[in-house]
């Protein structure tokens, strides 16, 4: 009689998240240094040279966090050796690239304290109150950490709504949780008769002046502190109405209303703008009535890792779980309205079109 041997059940699931940690930080760190910054504009340093430009004591940590680096893909090396930066570390990873991460690597974990007490949100059912004021001092760190992917995908959108004969000669645009005002002010950009009104939270307010500011659309821009639910609006009517990355934030119910505010003002002609990072649609609890097969179900899950961590993130600090398609579905057909297209104009960056049912696309 053979003995049967099954093969050991590999730990690297495991070792890959324990290494997550530890990538971040990696990552964080070299950004601490001003790693990439060093090289950027396509300089060439050997380790000696990179340790000079950053300050550090010795050579040694630095070639250790630079090569480690290399096997985040996160930098390359060239021939003789020295470091160099790769084509995502040009354009995400260096302070002056118009489309630079360097600041949302920093912010976009959310309050600190909110993952150690994760265990705690989740028992809870939300979290715990005193995490508020740290969410509230978050929110201004976050916008400008935001706003050039967000202007990025903002330009890209408008000139969709254009080419569907969405975009009139002047556009009322109506932006709630503007943030950094990163999406007004590109899409005031486009038309020299856009007009916008913003609503934010008083503390983040102040981004968005600034960037309506540089971006010279201030005059064409009322902006308005206070909850995007209750704030009283200077319009009655919204060509176009966006909800960037705000819906996962605030529970079900909140962000129900807040969606059918949002359709009410675009009204029978107008169109809402969701940007979000929508997780899976959720289970069933009762496995008869899932109309999703368990597999299927896992498949969904892996190929949404981004959107499934980043609801985590959500959840660990605000009352919000995340958003799924099918809850965008429901809310907006409950509303009258209907999602017409989704679009991902830049990678991972999810964006869905939301208008009156009976409207017909003029495109
Ligand atoms: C993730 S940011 C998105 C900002 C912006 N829409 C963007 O996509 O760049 C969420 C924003 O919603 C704002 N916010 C949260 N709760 C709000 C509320 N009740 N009323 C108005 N704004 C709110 C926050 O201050 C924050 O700036």
């Amino acid at each position: 009689m053979t003995a049967t041997v099954s093969a050991p059940v590999s730990p690297t699931p495991v070792w890959d998240v324990i290494n997550g940690f530890s990538s971040y930080w990696a990552l964080r760190t070299a950004l601490d240094l001003g790693v990439f910054d060093a090289l950027a504009g396509g300089q060439a340093r050997d380790g000696a040279e990179l340790s000079r430009a950053v300050g550090a004591a010795d050579r040694a940590p630095v070639t250790v966090l630079a090569d480690t680096l290399i096997a985040l893909g996160l930098l390359t090396s060239d021939d003789d050796g020295r470091y160099r930066l790769n084509a995502a570390a040009e354009r995400y990873l260096t302070s002056g690239s118009p489309a630079s991460m360097a600041a949302l690597v920093r912010h976009s974990p959310g309050p600190a304290r909110s993952w150690p007490e994760l265990a705690h949100t989740i028992r809870r059912g939300s979290p715990d109150p005193s995490l508020a004021a740290e969410l509230a001092a978050f929110y201004p760190e976050l916008a400008p950490a935001t706003a050039p992917t967000q202007a990025a995908v903002a330009a890209a959108v408008g000139h969709e709504l254009e080419r569907r004969g969405r975009w009139p000669d002047a556009p009322v645009i109506v932006d709630l949780g503007c943030g950094s005002g990163a999406w007004l002010a590109t899409l005031l950009a486009q038309s020299p008769d856009a007009t916008g009104v913003g609503v934010e939270l008083p503390d983040v307010l102040p981004v968005a002046e600034r960037t309506a500011a540089e971006a010279a659309v201030r005059d064409r821009l009322t902006l308005l502190g206070g909850d995007y639910l209750a704030v009283a609006l200077p319009v009655e009517r919204a060509d176009v109405v966006v909800l960037a990355h705000v819906l996962r934030a605030e529970p079900a119910e909140r962000a129900q209303r807040l969606l059918r505010r949002a359709i009410e003002l675009a009204g029978p002609d107008g169109v809402v703008v969701v940007a979000d990072y929508p997780r899976p649609d959720d289970a069933t609890d009762d496995a008869a009535t899932d109309d999703v097969p368990a597999a299927d179900r896992t498949a969904a899950c892996a190929a949404a890792k981004h959107e499934l961590l980043l609801s985590l993130t959500v959840l660990a600090s605000t009352p919000g779980a995340g958003v799924t398609v099918a809850a965008l579905r429901d809310w907006a057909g409950a509303a009258g309205a209907e999602l017409i297209t989704a679009l991902e104009p830049i990678p991972r960056q999810h964006v869905y079109l939301i208008a009156a049912a009976d409207r017909t696309e003029r495109s």
